[in-house]
């Protein structure tokens, strides 16, 4: 179980953005995050998965701090793959950073062998992210920020994209906050839904 406990978090003490923000990720569970923009979601998927640090309150995974080397056990995807990949790394390189997935699952998420002597730049911002979600999918990985990642993607790639999420996640029992700005896509995938607003959460 992932847990955010009483976070607060600002970049300015001055400008303050999330406050005593607390929320419960189980394994298996799809929880939607909707906000408006500059509402603080993908900061606070940031602090789920480690990227930055509360000024008070923590996050703790089955009772335990995140771990700070290794896999990381929550893996935030943001919205633009071509920020997240280095671009001197071939495709192949990229997916194969953490671990190895099989050909069956580079089919189901729609990764073409013939990409992985690519160079990222050489693919569309929805084929890499394709890849980057694949590759976030490490065997060590229980819980997913997605963060927006099928906003670039025409209607049909959107929905392998989320299928092939649903099955891997389904499997192996993963928690995913998926964060949108699409109430219809949240409300499809999430049977809970919160909204980030004034730096607090409310059900939605
Ligand atoms: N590194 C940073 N330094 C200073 N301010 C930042 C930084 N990162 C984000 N912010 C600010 O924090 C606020 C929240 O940003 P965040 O990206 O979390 O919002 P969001 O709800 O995800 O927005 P959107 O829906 O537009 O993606 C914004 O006002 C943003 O400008």
């Amino acid at each position: 179980m992932l847990k955010a406990r009483q976070l607060s978090f600002h970049f300015s003490p001055s400008l303050p953005l999330l406050q005593d923000v607390s929320l419960t990720l189980r394994a298996g569970q799809w929880l939607g995050l909707s906000g408006d923009s500059g509402a603080g979601k993908s900061t606070l998927g940031k602090l789920l998965a480690g990227y930055l640090a509360p000024q008070t309150g923590d996050v703790i995974l089955d009772g335990e701090a995140l771990p700070t080397c290794g896999v990381q056990p929550v893996q935030w995807l943001p919205q633009s793959p071509e920020l997240a990949v280095n671009p001197r790394w071939r495709v192949g390189k990229i997916l194969r950073e953490a671990w190895t997935p099989s050909d069956a699952q580079c089919q189901a998420f729609g990764v073409q062998p013939s990409w992985i002597s690519r160079f990222p730049q050489s693919l569309s911002g929805g084929e890499l992210q394709r890849v980057c979600v694949l590759r976030a999918l490490a065997p060590e990985v229980r819980f997913l920020v997605a963060d927006e990642i099928s906003t670039m993607l025409d209607p049909i790639t959107q929905l392998e994209l989320w299928q092939a999420l649903k099955r891997e996640a389904e499997q192996r029992q993963l928690g995913v906050l998926v964060i949108s700005h699409d109430s219809a896509l949240l409300e499809r995938l999430c049977p809970q839904r919160l909204h980030l607003s004034e730096g607090q959460l409310k059900p939605w």
